[in-house]
């Protein structure tokens, strides 16, 4: 056997994506499972929505025995240029609302925010006087 293994990259791999033709990667290899995928225990449509990108979660989140590993080797074909799998994205939490949504200038809020409260007194000591000099 030769010591340099074939190099594929994530493009050339995920052109085999058929029922007549699948490849797949784990752990950093390439495999072509087309002739397990009739004999696959968990059948032949999780080992083709595998297919064009790194399976490697994807196989290990199942749980695979030791024998279901030793029977990998009958599937190699060589190894995947890493470089070529994009890196994982990460989890951007969506943006929030900002709570001013109608544009008004924020310290014409914060003056009324002062203002209502102190006219509403105003008011309420008004009508007291009011009242009071009126009953007096
Ligand atoms: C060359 C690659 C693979 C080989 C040789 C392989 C082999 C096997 C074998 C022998 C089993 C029987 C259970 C065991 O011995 O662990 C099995 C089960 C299973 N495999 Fe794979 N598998 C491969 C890839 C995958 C991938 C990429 C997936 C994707 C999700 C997958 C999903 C499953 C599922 C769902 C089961 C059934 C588990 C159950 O019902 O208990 N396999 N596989």
């Amino acid at each position: 056997m030769s010591t340099t293994a074939k190099v594929y990259t994530l493009e050339e791999v995920a052109k085999h994506n058929s029922k007549d033709d699948c490849w797949l990667i784990i752990g950093g290899k390439v495999y072509d499972v087309t002739k397990f995928l009739e004999d696959h225990p968990g059948g032949d449509d999780v080992l083709l929505s595998s297919t064009a990108k790194d399976a490697t979660d994807d196989f290990e989140d199942v749980g695979h025995s030791t024998t279901a590993r030793a029977m990998m080797d009958e599937y190699l074909l060589g190894e995947i240029d890493t470089s070529t799998i994009p890196a994982r994205t990460k989890y951007v939490p969506p943006k929030q609302p900002h709570y001013n949504q109608d544009k008004t200038p924020e310290f014409i809020i914060k003056i009324l925010q002062f203002l209502v409260p102190l006219a509403i007194l105003g008011l309420a000591v008004a009508v007291r006087i009011y009242t009071k000099s009126e009953s007096a």
